[in-house]
């Protein structure tokens, strides 16, 4: 109820201090928000009772479950007020995170109820609750599960990642990278929207792919999800900034519109078996429902969907 709401505070993983919503009981505190739709709590999964992480006061000091906690808040704040959406399943289903998850795990993950964020091993990964874009992701996978539910594998699993990092970096709005805030090897993040071949994949010690005819087409990372997302996450990219890219000029239209357009694809007219192919068709409808058939989003994304080679 409402009189256990408190205002609490406390130091992320990188040492900056954060103010969010909590809650009082029995004396402690616990990082419990009832303010935003059924819940979002935050537990540190070493304690392994599932124990939401309390405090004496209201001063947290665990910088994991104080990023997590915050930034579920803010990808709860960005679903609600961009497209009025209530939660993962629309419906104010509580934004379960749990953190220390795993040994120096090198991840996070969504499974089909929680966030999990692992500490990363101080040499690929800081701890993983600290990227902003991290908790995005993974919530997006709450939200697709709700929705369009890609199958996760080939190009319907790349859509379900690409979908992933597109609302990753429209949540954390400074760059078009995702992982930036914790590569702990030097690279710049792990993956690059922008230009995706600036970096290099793991399992292929390739480039990321920003073209259909440089796709994955082995069974790694179930058919390349993490692989080929870069595919349309370029596409994406383009839709909003515009480019030259293979000979095709693209004219962007802004991450607003950008957002909007994505956002209605995922929930009208993607389906679980959606391929590239489809995404794009999608995105065009999406755009005319939106912006109208002969406005310029329409033109940004066939010119973005030519410019990656899909069709
Ligand atoms: C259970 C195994 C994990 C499933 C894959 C999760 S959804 C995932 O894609 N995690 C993100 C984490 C992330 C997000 C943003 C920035 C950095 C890292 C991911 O991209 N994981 C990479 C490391 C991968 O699994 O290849
Ligand atoms: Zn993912």
């Amino acid at each position: 109820n409402a009189t256990n709401d408190v205002t609490a505070f406390g130091t992320g993983v990188f040492g900056e201090r954060k103010r969010f919503e909590a809650q009082a009981f029995d004396g402690m505190f616990r990082l419990f928000d009832e303010t935003r739709g059924d819940g979002v709590v935050t537990f540190d999964n070493t304690t392994g009772t599932n124990l939401d992480v309390v405090s004496i006061n209201k001063m947290f000091t665990d910088g994991s479950a104080v990023d997590a906690h915050a930034n579920a808040q803010i990808t709860y704040d960005y679903y609600q007020d961009t497209f009025g959406r209530n939660s993962v399943d629309d419906n104010g289903q509580i934004l379960i995170s749990a953190v220390h998850v795993g040994d120096n795990w090198n991840n996070a993950s969504w499974n089909g109820r929680q966030m999990s964020y692992g500490d990363g091993d101080g040499i690929r990964f800081h701890p993983l609750a600290a990227g902003l874009d991290v908790a995005a992701h993974e919530m997006t996978h709450g939200v697709i599960q709700h929705t369009a539910n890609l199958i996760y594998r080939n190009e319907s699993g790349a859509l379900n990642e690409s979908f992933a990092d597109i609302f990753g970096v429209m949540v954390d709005r400074d760059d078009w990278l995702i992982g930036e805030a914790i590569m702990a090897d030097g690279t710049i993040g792990l993956r690059s929207m922008e230009d995706p071949t600036d970096l290099i994949e793991r399992r292929t010690q390739a480039p990321y792919p920003d073209h259909w005819s440089r796709r994955y087409t082995g069974t790694l990372d179930n058919g390349g999800v993490h692989i080929n997302s870069s595919i349309n996450n370029k596409a994406a990219y383009l839709v909003s900034e515009g480019g030259e890219h293979f000979d095709v000029t693209v004219n962007g239209v802004g991450r607003e519109k950008t957002e909007q357009i994505y956002y209605r694809a995922l929930t009208l007219y993607l389906t679980r078996s959606s391929d590239f192919s489809m995404m794009r068709e999608a995105a065009i409808q999406a755009a005319g429902d939106l912006y109208g058939s002969n406005s310029d989003a329409v033109a940004a994304v066939e010119q973005a969907y030519d410019a990656v080679g899909v069709y």
